[in-house]
């Protein structure tokens, strides 16, 4: 459904996106994660046919994402999505369902059935008196009001409660399972973890890493051997219980080791745990890893200027 090949961005002489490949499948949830600066919105908007790339191609729906017959395909959120605050969520949505071309009787239809599956209250309250959650809420429903294919949202649930958090996560995976095919980007890498299928992490403009969640533990994590014993033995600490000690090794040879020691000492092992490590992990150690060995090319080069602002159009929402 979308297909990325050595996408590129330059602002001036500044490297914002490098060498993007990836791909997503129809039905598919893709989070795309990196720290900040890391290239994500760079990246989603030049999806979303926002910022044209400087080299490389990306392809929505078998149509060239700068063609405009991919927005008709498309809903995008953007990071920030500030909303006409004297209108109210169903005039809203109505505004933008007649920008579409979308009929009446259609759109009306269409709003309700997201609005109560978002589970949206006040819905003829002015948007600059509702909630920030709620205002966050409108504008994933206007993104659906064309019924599109793929769905592009930019950190869908940043700066909101947990509550509200889980819901929009939860909404996007429900989307996928409704056949709708989603990329979002988040810094919340435990709401990744569970909800994408397969996800691209991104740091100093590159995608270091793509897969599933189990493929980059097994690549790039380190699995933790947590042996707990009745004896002290080198690197050992009391368990917090006080229940004996506990040895954290990243090997079933230095477990090997950690039994033999304890045996010598007179004690015995009580129990050995296996630790994943979470995607968090993973992330902080590719960010490490990355950062003590840069890249050939510098992101910036000292002759040309950086420039501060972009060339993309009107973008969907930024009223
Ligand atoms: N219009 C622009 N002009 C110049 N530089 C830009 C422009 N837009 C983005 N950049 C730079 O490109 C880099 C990538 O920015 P981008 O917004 O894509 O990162 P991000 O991963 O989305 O970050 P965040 O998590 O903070 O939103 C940053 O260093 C940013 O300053």
């Amino acid at each position: 459904m979308i297909e990325v090949a050595e996408l590129r961005k330059e602002y001036g002489g500044f490297v914002a996106v490098e060498g993007s490949t990836f791909s997503v499948a129809p039905g598919e949830v893709f989070g795309i994660i990196g720290p900040n600066g890391a290239g994500k919105t760079t990246t989603l908007k030049m999806l979303a046919g926002l910022v044209e790339p400087t080299a490389g191609e990306a392809t929505v729906a078998d149509l060239d994402a700068g063609d405009p017959a991919m927005r008709q395909r498309l809903g995008f959120l953007p990071e920030e999505s500030p909303l006409y605050e004297e209108m109210t969520p169903l005039s809203y949505l109505r505004f933008f369902a007649d920008l579409y071309g979308v009929d009446r009787d259609t759109a009306d239809e269409r709003i309700e059935r997201t609005l109560d599956r978002l589970d949206l209250v006040h819905r003829d309250r002015a948007l600059g008196d509702v909630s920030k959650g709620m205002k966050r809420k409108v504008a994933i429903a206007r993104s659906l009001v064309n019924d599109p294919d793929v769905l592009i949202y930019d950190e869908p649930a940043s700066g909101l409660d947990p509550l509200t958090t889980n819901y929009i996560i939860d909404f996007t995976r429900d989307l996928a399972d409704r056949g709708k095919t989603v990329v979002f980007s988040a810094h919340n890498l435990y709401h990744v973890e569970s909800v994408c299928d397969r996800i691209a992490i991104m740091n100093e403009g590159t995608v270091a890493a793509q897969g599933t969640v189990p493929d980059l533990r097994e690549r790039y994590g380190e699995t933790e051997y947590h042996v707990y014993t009745t004896r002290r033995v080198d690197g050992a600490d009391p368990r917090e219980d006080g229940d004996g000690f506990v040895t954290v090794v990243d090997s079933m040879d230095a477990v090997d080791a950690v039994r033999e020691q304890v045996r010598k000492r007179g004690g015995s092992v009580l129990d050995l745990r296996t630790v994943e490590p979470s995607l968090e992990r993973v992330f902080l150690d590719l960010a490490e890893r990355e950062s003590a060995t840069p890249a050939p090319s510098a992101r910036a080069t000292a002759s040309e200027p950086v420039a501060t602002t972009d060339t993309d159009g009107p973008t969907q929402g930024t009223e």
